[in-house]
């Protein structure tokens, strides 16, 4: 056992997966949950997703010697200043927010000296959320990237790296706007570019008579898939990761210019060297073993 008492805030994929991994590790002496709705209490009790269920995230805290933050990036600062006043001496208080820099701002200034903030983003997901659509397996052998603030001590660190271990994840360290940066090219706007092809494709379907969607191929599929992610969750994303995700898109629009460029004079050449060279770069991810983030598509439950 790991921690005696952990809290969960907000019951959605990642807290209930968390419950579940946290559970079948035996990592925990006591799981307690909270969501801010009442239909979301009622199912996480009716599943018994955790060991107890407080109507309130400051009941859910009291005596826990873990803390973990799941809830959307843009409500962190919120929470955090509600269960401040009511943190035991020496506990530890996580988050799983995908943006590390604005969640440090919005919490770090809430919270007592006598607790550990120790930021965290686990590099797994699906499209689905809520606390139905939470399972073990989801943390297997995916990245969790922690960012300990300065003047942390090593051994809280540890522990939670050992929580996060213990429920199937390989951990790294990095600090916030360097998380922030390959986070905005390897997660966040690749999503942007799914959500803005499903709404041309959808734009489109009215001229292609629904053939778009019926012969959605298997790389639009996929898009669509990422498409389906939670709407609050990804505008909060991009609302508090903004100077990351415009810088690459810049660079993403100039790209996609020289390609377009090259299209419209048939630079057939320019179009082959630049194809040969993603897919070096592909292959070299699978060569060296690192291809351990590949989404899983179908995994878990469908909700
Ligand atoms: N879904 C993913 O793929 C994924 C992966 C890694 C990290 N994350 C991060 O994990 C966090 C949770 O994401 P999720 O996918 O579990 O979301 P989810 O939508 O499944 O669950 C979010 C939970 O937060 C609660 N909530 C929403 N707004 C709130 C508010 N203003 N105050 C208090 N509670 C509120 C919801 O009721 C729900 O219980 C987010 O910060 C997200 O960026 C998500
Ligand atoms: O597989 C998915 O559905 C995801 O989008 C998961 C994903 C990702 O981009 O890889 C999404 C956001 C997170 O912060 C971490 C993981």
């Amino acid at each position: 056992m790991i921690y005696q008492r952990v809290a969960l805030i907000g019951l959605g994929l990642i807290a209930s997966s968390m419950a579940h991994a946290i559970r079948r590790g035996g990592l925990a002496g006591e799981i307690i949950g909270t969501a801010r709705s009442s239909e979301t209490r009622e199912i996480a009790r009716e599943i018994n997703l955790c060991d107890r269920i407080t109507e309130t995230a400051t009941e859910a805290v009291q005596g826990a010697d873990l803390v973990v933050l799941c809830v959307p990036v843009g409500a962190m600062g919120a929470v955090a200043q509600e269960i401040a006043p009511h943190l035991s001496e020496g506990c530890t208080v996580t988050d799983v927010g995908s943006v590390k820099k604005a969640v440090i701002e919005a919490v770090a200034p809430h919270l007592p000296e006598k607790v550990h903030f120790i930021p965290g983003h686990p590099l797994a997901g699906t499209e689905h959320s809520g606390p139905r659509s939470g399972f073990a397996e989801l943390f297997d052998n995916r990245w969790n990237i922690l960012v300990p603030t300065v003047g942390t001590p090593p051994e809280a660190t540890d522990r939670l790296r050992k929580l996060w271990e213990g429920m199937g994840a390989n951990v790294d360290q990095m600090d916030a706007e360097h998380h922030d940066l390959v986070l905005a090219v390897t997660s966040h706007c690749p999503h942007l570019i799914a959500y803005t092809m499903v709404g041309v494709a959808d734009d489109l379907r009215r001229v292609t008579d629904s053939e778009v969607i019926k012969y959605s191929a298997a790389g639009f599929r996929d898009f669509t898939r990422i498409a389906a992610s939670d709407p609050t969750m990804w505008r909060d994303v991009f609302l508090n990761n903004k100077e990351a995700t415009l810088e690459i898109l810049g660079r993403f629009t100039e790209e996609l210019f020289a390609l377009q460029r090259a299209i419209r004079t048939g630079d057939g050449q320019q179009l082959f060297d630049y194809f040969t060279h993603t897919r070096a770069i592909r292959r070299g991810i699978i060569e060296a073993g690192q291809d351990t983030a590949a989404p899983d598509f179908g995994r878990g439950p469908k909700r």
